[in-house]
């Protein structure tokens, strides 16, 4: 879908807290699901945009730091990137309104559709390629976005695949997720620099993107299977890595592998990335 046919509401990316979101506006829908920090709710904004309502419980964020941080995200605007619409943050819990993705999360959808998806390789790349495109704008951005996985991407209509929730690792006050030895940090998402020194940067995110390629070609297995965090953490400090999914073609496994080498800069850029699997999708399909 291009930007022109995605209705981008007046707040998006304009100045002077356009990105408050007026409540009144907001007709809250059904539960869409909810996650450690709260409720989601599919939402009608002015009647007429589909929107998805992130309604965070209190105490789980640093409100007024991410509020500021809102004004930035919603200028972030990309086809492949889920869209910040606003916030509602005037009352508790703020709300974060945000496009809505009406098959949900990438992992989900995987697992529910293995059977049709398992063997379409052109499909299943078209996925890769689609998140590279969304993280190639946010590596130009300068923008990491700390927890890229298979449960932070969102499916839309027609098959598009839009990375969700970039950035909003740093306002979330849950020690157990924010350092890397708490239980719910996304040990199995994260480079050695990460698990050493939670040295976060568009190239552990690269990582990142190499595992959730893995959970694309598997549709939705869990990276290093039943594995204790602690086993993994030895095996990516030793380099061992994911193995190549059998319905995986070769050259997209070495892709894989280019972003699990174990420096970061010795891992491609996004960009170098999409150039790279948009090559192997001409010669594959
Ligand atoms: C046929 N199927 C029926 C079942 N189904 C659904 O119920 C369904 C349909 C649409 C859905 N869409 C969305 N669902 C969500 C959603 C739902 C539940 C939980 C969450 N995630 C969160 O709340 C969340 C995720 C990550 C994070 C950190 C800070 C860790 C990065 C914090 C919070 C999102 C967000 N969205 C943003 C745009 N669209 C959606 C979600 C679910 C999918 C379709």
């Amino acid at each position: 879908s291009s930007p022109c046919d995605r209705p981008v509401p007046p707040t998006a990316g304009l100045s002077h807290d356009k990105w408050e979101i007026h409540p009144m506006e907001l007709m809250l829908m059904e539960e869409l699901g909810s996650g450690q920090f709260g409720v989601v709710r599919r939402g009608k904004w002015r009647g007429s945009i589909d929107t998805a309502v992130k309604m965070m419980k209190e105490g789980t964020m640093s409100e007024d730091d991410f509020i500021e941080e809102a004004k930035v995200m919603t200028k972030l605007q990309h086809p492949n990137l889920v869209q910040l619409y606003g916030v509602c943050s005037k009352h508790r819990p703020i709300y974060i309104v945000t496009e809505y993705m009406k098959h949900g999360s990438l992992l989900n959808y995987l697992r529910r559709h293995e059977k049709t998806l398992i063997g379409n390789m052109g499909l299943l790349l078209d996925m890769c390629i689609q998140v590279s495109k969304g993280m190639t704008y946010l590596e130009r951005h300068n923008y990491i976005h700390r927890d890229l996985a298979a449960r932070n991407c969102l499916v839309g209509s027609e098959n598009v695949v839009k990375v969700a929730d970039f950035g909003l690792a740093r306002y979330v006050l849950d020690d157990q997720y924010t350092s890397s030895g708490g239980t719910k940090f996304p040990i199995k998402w994260a480079p050695p620099e990460v698990l050493n020194y939670t040295r976060f940067s568009s190239k552990s995110d690269v990582w990142a993107y190499g595992v959730l390629m893995w959970e694309i070609f598997t549709c939705g297995k869990m990276p290093y299977g039943r594995l204790k965090n602690t086993e993994v953490v030895e095996r990516v400090q030793r380099g061992i890595i994911l193995e190549k999914p059998k319905s995986c073609a070769k050259e997209i496994y070495d892709v894989m592998k280019l972003c699990w080498s174990h420096g970061p800069e010795e891992r491609p850029a996004f960009r170098v990335l999409m150039d790279q699997l948009a090559l192997v999708a001409q010669t594959l399909t």
